[in-house]
């Protein structure tokens, strides 16, 4: 199997650069700067889990010419339609593109511009980021990738996809519930990224305000009231896992969205929580806590727009 990597920011190079450490092939597909960085620096990877540098394959759109089995898509939101056009002449009508997105509207964008086979459920867990020098810096342990068909039934292209991926030095799972794995992952982000957007505090910060933890919970029971209506509810045990996440005292955690407000970047506020809040609004539910977050959040990238 060949993977091409579309990226090699904070996603795209951790997992990728995880794969091509470990011997598999993968080809990133970067634009001129990335491309020359990475032939004069290589790909390195600074992480708890053990540092590596790889001198990985690179091509630039204009040199994409046969289709590859998978794609690993890990473009932030407002660069997917450029990417996708890049990379047609890489994507044939069994080629996997999974993407490591956050939220759902991805997956509709994708299946408009090829197919719905083409775009590949796919959750990714990890904390990254990239350095100044352009290093992906892993900011804590874990480091998951779980895929699947949307069925959740195995076929013989994720199987495949599966061997190439187990024993890369990450963590993998491939899903029979990857539908709902999907929604949950996107009911933890709308909700750690409108609240700590909004608050402007990390979880840890946001549990030892007045009123903290009820605004939390408040923030996940609208939250939840969106994706049951219309995405597939989530589990128990998920459930149970997420409010101890989003209320534990003393906790670091932010989610990728939110340190890019804080470092002044561009934020997917439309796709992370405007998107939800649109579904919402359309199925007739009132959830003010995440208009309220979303109206925040447009402000702040309004503002960044124009400086
Ligand atoms: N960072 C994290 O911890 C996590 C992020 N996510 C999600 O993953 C997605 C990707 O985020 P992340 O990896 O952090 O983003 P980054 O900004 O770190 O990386 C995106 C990369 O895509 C490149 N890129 C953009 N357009 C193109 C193109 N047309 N061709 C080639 N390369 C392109 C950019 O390169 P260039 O240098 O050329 O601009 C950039 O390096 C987001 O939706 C995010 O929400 C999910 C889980 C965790
Ligand atoms: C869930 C979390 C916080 C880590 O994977 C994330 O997806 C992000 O930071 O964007």
């Amino acid at each position: 199997m060949r993977l091409l990597v579309v990226g090699a920011g904070a996603t795209g190079g951790y997992f990728g650069g995880r794969l091509a450490e470990h011997g598999r092939d993968v080809t990133f597909l970067v634009r001129d700067a990335r491309a020359a960085q990475l032939k004069k620096d290589g790909l390195q990877i600074i992480s708890p889990n053990g540092d590596a540098k790889v001198t990985p394959k690179v091509v630039t759109a204009k040199e994409l010419k046969e289709p590859y089995e998978a794609i690993l898509m890990t473009v932030k939101a407002f660069g997917l339609e450029q990417s996708l056009e890049d990379i047609a002449p890489a994507v044939g009508p069994d080629t996997m593109i999974l993407p490591t997105l956050n939220g759902m509207r991805h997956m509709d964008v994708i299946a408009k511009r090829f197919s719905a086979r083409n775009a590949t459920p796919c959750v990714c867990k990890v904390a990254a980021t990239l350095d100044k020098e352009g290093r992906i810096v892993q900011l804590a342990k874990f480091q998951d990738l779980s895929y699947g068909e949307a069925d959740g039934k195995p076929s013989p292209r994720t199987e495949a996809l599966d061997k190439f991926m187990q024993g890369a030095g990450f963590d993998v799972r491939h899903s029979p519930h990857i539908m709902r794995e999907m929604w949950e992952k996107w009911t933890l982000l709308s909700s750690l990224g409108g609240i700590t957007g909004l608050m402007r505090g990390n979880i840890g910060e946001i549990e030892a305000a007045p009123g903290g933890v009820d605004f939390v919970l408040a923030f996940l029971d609208e939250v939840l009231s969106i994706v049951r209506k219309v995405g597939v509810a989530p589990s128990e045990e998920f459930l149970k896992a997420t409010r101890a996440t989003l209320t534990s005292k003393g906790s670091p955690q932010a989610p990728s969205m939110y340190r890019d407000l804080v470092q002044g970047y561009r934020i997917e506020a439309d796709q992370i929580v405007g998107d939800l809040l649109k579904r919402g609004q359309d199925a007739g539910l009132k959830t003010p806590l995440i208009a309220a977050a979303y109206t925040n959040l447009s402000i702040y990238s309004a503002r960044q727009a124009k400086a």
